[in-house]
């Protein structure tokens, strides 16, 4: 693999920072007159560090594609910043967005829908790069298209074929490489697993590892099933309805859950068994409730096997309970669920 990267940010440093997120849509109201804000995003704060990968994991409907488009600009939010490097893309002119698009990519779940499949391979791939550096002369755009390719691990035979005649897990890897033709720090990853074949599944997310190895990209990482997270996750942020109610290492989340909704997903997921320390709480029951109506106080209230009174009147702060920077959003966070002490 050719493991060229243009200005690699040194490993850890801040590369994308999230403060005070509030995105979401514009509904009619029941009458059908006037426009109502739905918050799909509630106040979201997250750190990406460069060469590292952040998992943000929950339900489906928790808000967690919303917080991606508006990451990549494909939705304007409602408040807070987002800053990618030295700029705040809140109050960034058209040239900054433009400069930092090239360095924030994004892959979506399914390549035949974000994509046109009737395409061909080479100019799928090449479509960034045409917007961004012009078009290369015919040699060097098919070195680059071969480059690009053996990154994804796909031979030079790819480049003539369109994408409907490639598989699932074939088509993903050309939207990798379409999202590594501009030599990007981070790649946005919006389920981009979750449609593919269980062993598909387990080739691609090695691909994506291998290549943060080796050329130090960061993931933002969107997935609802806590399996895929566990091989691939630095960090994990546990999303609920909008808000993220428990942050940590993958360590500090998968084996030490804080947070009542962190241990329901766990015990819903098929690895509980790899856990040490299961719990009483039994898997979820019900439907994530709509933004436009969240419940007053704790958003997982209506769900929660441990909630109280306190939790209808009082919103609860993500904060560290416990291990430094392990922060869950619930009163009775660290409690045992089953003593309440
Ligand atoms: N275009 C839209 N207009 C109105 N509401 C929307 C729109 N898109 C999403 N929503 C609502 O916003 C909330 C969050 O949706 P979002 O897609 O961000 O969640 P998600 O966690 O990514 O779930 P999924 O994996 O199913 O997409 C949901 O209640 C959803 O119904």
């Amino acid at each position: 693999m050719n493991t060229a990267q243009a200005s690699v940010p040194e490993a850890g440093t801040a590369l994308l920072r999230i403060r005070g997120l509030r995105a979401g849509y514009a509904t009619r109201g029941r009458s059908g007159f006037g426009r109502r804000r739905v918050d799909a995003v509630a106040g979201v704060d997250l750190t990406v560090h460069a060469g590292q990968t952040l998992c943000v994991v929950g339900e489906s409907g928790c808000g967690k594609s919303t917080l991606a488009r508006s990451v990549v600009g494909l939705l304007d939010p409602f408040a807070g910043s987002i800053s990618f490097g030295d700029v705040d893309l809140s109050s960034a002119g058209r040239r900054e967005r433009h400069r930092v698009a090239r360095d924030l990519q994004m892959v979506f779940q399914d390549p035949y829908t974000s994509l046109n499949p009737r395409m061909r391979v080479a100019d799928v791939i090449a479509e960034g790069w045409h917007v961004h550096r012009g078009v290369l002369p015919a040699g060097e755009h098919a070195a680059e298209v071969d480059r690009l390719l053996s990154l994804v691990e796909l031979d030079s035979s790819y480049a003539g074929r369109r994408l409907h005649e490639l598989s699932g897990g074939q088509c993903q890897r050309v939207s990798i490489a379409r999202a590594l033709a501009l030599r990007p720090k981070l790649i946005v990853c919006d389920e981009a697993v979750s449609a593919l074949d269980v062993s598909v599944r387990a080739q691609v997310l090695n691909l994506l590892m291998d290549l943060q190895q080796e050329l130090g990209v960061a993931y933002l990482f969107i997935s609802h099933d806590l399996d895929v997270v566990r091989h691939i996750a630095d960090e994990v942020a546990v999303m609920y309805l909008g808000t993220i109610v428990e942050h940590g290492t993958a360590a500090q989340v998968f084996q030490n859950p804080r947070h009542p909704y962190t241990r329901a997903l766990l015990s819903a997921a098929p690895s509980i068994h790899d856990r040490p320390g299961g719990t009483n709480e039994s898997a979820l029951t019900g439907e994530v409730p709509s933004p436009a109506a969240p419940p007053s106080g704790c958003r997982f209230r209506t769900r929660c096997p441990i909630a109280a009174d306190v939790c209808a009147t009082e919103v609860p702060e993500l904060r560290v309970r416990g291990d430094a920077d392990h922060a869950a959003a619930c009163h009775f966070a660290g409690e045992d669920p089953a003593t309440g002490t």
